[in-house]
C-alpha cells in the first residue's frame, strides 16, 4: 500500500502539490492524469523518496519512505523515469542489470550472480529488448530506451512500479504492447503500478483507477468513468470535451472539442447502426450541428443515443430491412444535409450505395471506427470503393471527424447533393 498523507511540495518557491491525500492499494494499476505541469512527476518522485515533501508523509507499506535507506526503498518501488536520455555509454544488458543493484553484495561482479543474470534476461525478454543486449544504450532509439528502462525496473523485482509517461516515445503498436504488459504485471504478477499517462483514452482503457491532478491537488479520484467526467475535464484542462464509450472496446472515451466548436452551423446526416456512431452523434451535436440519423431499427443502441440527445432519427421496425418509406425519408435528409457522415463502413456490401454516393460527393465523410477487414470483402465492389476513398483521403479516423465535417459542409455549397440509401 502506498499512502500520501497531506503531502505538500514546493519547488522554486512555488507550491506544486498542496496537501495531497491518497491511497494506492496493492495490486492496482493507478493512472495519474492531468494537464502539463500539474505535478504528476513531482508526485511520483515524492513516492519513491527522491523528493522530500515540505510537509506531510509518504508511506510505503506503513513505513515512512523518508525512514527507508535508498536500498530498501528500491526493493519496494522501481521507477521508470520520464527523461530517458542517459548520458553514459553502457551496453543495454548492463543498464538492465543495474536493476539488480539493491540486491548486490560487495562480492557480486558487474552483472551479478546466475540468479541476477536470469532475472535480467527474463526482464529483457518480457520487454522485447533481448536483441539489443550488446548494443550501447547511447545507440538505441528513444522508444527502445524506454523499454530498456522498463526492463531495468522489472529486473529490480520490486512489488510496486512507478512509471512516468511509459508510452511517451513509443509508436502506437508499442504503446499498446507496453500497457498490455503493465496490465499483465498487475493481473498475473500482483504488482502495484502508478503511472503518469497523458493519453486519457489509454489511461481509461488500461487503468483500474485514475487520479486527476490539477491546481496542486487531486481533483477527482476513482474508476476512469467517474474521473473522466466532462465537468472534471473542463475544470482541469480548461477545454471542452465529449465523453462517451468507445464503440469497439467499451472503455470511457474522451474527445476534446476544438476551440469554439459549439458555434458550428449546418445540418449533418449520419448513417450508422449497432452502436457504431453513438460517439459521433455526441461529438457532432456537441459541436453545434443540427444532426439527423438513420435509418435505424427500433432497439438499436445508436437510436437510444440519438433519442437521448433529442436528434431527428429515421426509424424502421426492429430487425427489419430498410423499407421504401424509411429509404425515402433518409434520401430527403441527405439532400437537405450540408454533410453526410458514413460511420459504418464495415457493413461492406450493405453500404454499397452509400460508398458509391461518397465517391461522387465531396460532402460525404467516411469514418473508420474500427479497421476495415478487407478479407471479408476481397474483390468486392465495396472493398474497391473503400480503397479508392482511402486513397483520396476521404476516410478519416474519429479524431479527425470534426475537421472533415467542416470541410464537407464547405464543399456542399459547391457540389450537387449526394444520394444515400
Ligand atoms: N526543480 C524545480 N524547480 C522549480 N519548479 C519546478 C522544478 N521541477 C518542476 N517544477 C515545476 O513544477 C510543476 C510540476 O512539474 P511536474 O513535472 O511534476 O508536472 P507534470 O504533471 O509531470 O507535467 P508534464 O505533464 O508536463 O510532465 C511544473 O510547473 C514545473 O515547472
Amino acid at each position: 500500500m502506498i499512502r500520501l498523507d497531506n503531502v505538500t511540495v514546493e519547488l522554486g518557491g512555488n507550491p506544486i502539490l498542496d496537501g495531497v491525500n491518497t491511497e494506492i492499494r496493492d495490486g492496482r494499476f493507478v493512472g495519474l492524469v492531468g494537464p502539463n505541469g500539474a505535478g504528476k512527476t513531482t508526485l511520483l518522485r515524492a513516492i519513491h523518496g527522491v523528493l522530500k515533501p515540505n510537509s506531510g508523509v509518504v508511506e510505503l507499506d506503513g513505513d515512512p519512505v523518508s525512514a527507508l535507506s535508498s536500498r530498501e526503498a528500491s526493493r519496494r518501488v522501481a521507477v521508470v523515469p520520464q527523461d530517458t536520455t542517459l548520458s553514459f555509454d553502457f551496453p543495454v544488458e548492463e543498464v538492465v542489470a543495474m536493476g539488480r543493484h539493491p540486491y548486490r553484495t560487495r562480492f557480486s561482479g558487474p552483472t551479478g550472480d546466475d540468479a541476477d543474470r536470469e532475472r535480467v534476461r527474463a526482464a529483457m525478454e518480457r520487454t522485447e529488448v533481448g536483441h539489443l543486449a550488446d548494443r550501447s544504450i547511447a545507440a538505441v532509439s528513444g522508444g527502445e530506451r524506454q523499454r530498456v528502462l522498463l526492463a531495468r525496473a522489472l529486473a529490480q523485482d520490486a512489488p510496486a512500479l512507478l512509471l512516468d509517461e511509459p508510452t511517451a516515445s513509443l509508436d502506437i503498436n508499442h504503446q499498446v504492447r507496453t500497457l498490455e504488459l503493465v496490465r499483465e504485471l498487475v493481473d498475473d504478477d500482483g504488482k502495484t503500478v502508478v503511472a503518469a499517462i497523458h493519453d486519457l483514452n489509454l489511461a481509461a482503457h488500461y487503468c483500474d483507477e485514475l487520479r486527476l491532478l490539477a491546481g496542486g491537488g487531486i481533483r477527482a479520484s476513482g474508476d476512469p468513468e467517474a474521473v473522466l467526467a466532462e465537468d472534471h475535464l473542463e475544470a482541469a484542462f480548461d477545454t471542452r470535451a465529449v465523453v462517451s464509450s468507445h464503440p469497439v472496446t467499451g472503455s470511457t472515451y474522451v474527445t476534446a472539442l476544438p476551440e469554439r466548436a459549439s458555434d458550428r452551423e449546418g445540418r449533418v446526416h449520419v448513417v450508422g447502426g449497432g452502436g457504431t456512431v453513438s460517439r459521433l452523434l455526441y461529438l457532432l451535436s456537441a459541436a453545434g450541428y443540427e444532426v439527423s440519423v438513420g435509418a435505424l431499427n427500433e432497439g438499436d443502441s445508436d437510436l437510444e443515443t440519438a433519442r437521448s440527445l433529442g436528434l431527428d432519427a429515421v426509424t424502421e421496425e426492429p430487425f427489419a430491412p430498410v423499407g421504401d418509406a424509411a429509404r425515402r425519408e433518409v434520401e430527403s435528409r441527405v439532400r437537405e444535409a450540408d454533410a453526410t457522415v458514413l460511420g459504418d463502413v464495415e457493413v461492406g456490401a450493405g453500404n454499397l450505395a452509400n460508398l458509391r454516393a461518397a465517391r461522387e460527393a465531396d460532402s460525404m465523410v467516411v469514418v473508420e471506427e474500427r479497421p476495415f477487414d478487407e478479407r471479408n470483402y476481397a474483390g468486392s465492389e465495396a472493398a474497391a470503393l473503400y480503397g479508392e476513398l482511402c486513397e483520396r483521403g476521404r476516410v478519416v479516423g474519429p479524431d479527425d471527424l470534426l475537421s472533415a465535417v467542416v470541410e464537407a459542409v464547405a464543399a456542399s455549397d459547391e457540389s450537387p447533393p449526394p444520394r444515400a440509401e
